[in-house]
């Protein structure tokens, strides 16, 4: 896979084993109480037992979280081993939570213009989705696209991950002009939140490729 895949928001077991089968890269979970795909720790270690662990092939687990604390944080650890936080808060909080917990770590970034493109190289890699707007209930997960131009030019500072509003329909033309090496999905991917499409996950990884075979050219 030329383009690395993140499915997110996982909930069910079969979904976890249809993204194992289907070799993406990440799955997440999302911890964030306000979100249709919350899962409890002990929801999120039966997940993660369900499937093959990185180290004997199967998927990253990735765990989100939404200005947490580090309590938070380490109660989920202790029941489920992520491999990766991916953290919509400072920069000053993510850095004390990487280093309080050991893990790697993954901001989220609303980005509208160029400027918003991060560049503190402290971090193990970078979400980049549409910025918030009034009245959004939560940071992401919303099906919400931005202009993928802006990510055409940018020297990203760590390993990112393009998300916000992908589907099967528009990820190849997502990954051709933001020239990303990695997508990530929630609700593209969806019968209805919380509850994937094993179809629809295989038909998001084919097209994802096809965006990057042009680019590559
Ligand atoms: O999935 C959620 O419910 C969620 C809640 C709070 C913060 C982020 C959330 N999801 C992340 O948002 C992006 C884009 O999702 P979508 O494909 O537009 O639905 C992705 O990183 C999800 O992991």
């Amino acid at each position: 896979m030329q383009v690395k895949v993140k499915i997110c928001g996982l909930t069910r077991t079969e979904d976890m084993q249809a993204c194992a089968a289907t070799g993406v890269h990440w799955v997440g979970l999302v911890f964030h109480p306000a979100s249709p795909r919350f899962v409890t720790p002990e929801q999120a270690a039966r997940l993660h037992n369900a499937i093959p662990t990185a180290d004997k092939g199967g998927p990253l687990r990735v765990g989100l979280f939404v200005k947490p604390t580090f309590e938070q944080v380490a109660a989920t650890l202790n029941q489920v081993p992520l491999d990766i936080l991916q953290l919509y808060t400072d920069e000053k909080t993510a850095l004390t939570l990487k280093h309080q917990t050991n893990k790697k770590v993954w901001l989220a970034r609303g980005v509208a213009r160029t400027e918003d493109l991060p560049s503190d190289t402290s971090f193990d890699g970078y979400i980049i989705e549409a910025p918030s707007q009034k009245g959004d209930t939560r940071p992401g997960g919303l099906g919400r696209t931005f202009n993928w131009t802006l990510t055409e030019h940018w020297h990203a500072p760590a390993p990112w991950l393009l998300a916000g509003g992908l589907t099967p329909d528009n990820v190849a033309q997502a990954v051709r002009v933001s020239k990303t090496r990695a997508v990530d999905v929630s609700s593209g991917v969806e019968e209805r939140p919380g509850i994937k499409s094993a179809l629809l996950i295989e038909k998001f990884i084919k097209n994802s490729q096809k965006g990057a075979c042009v680019h590559q050219e």
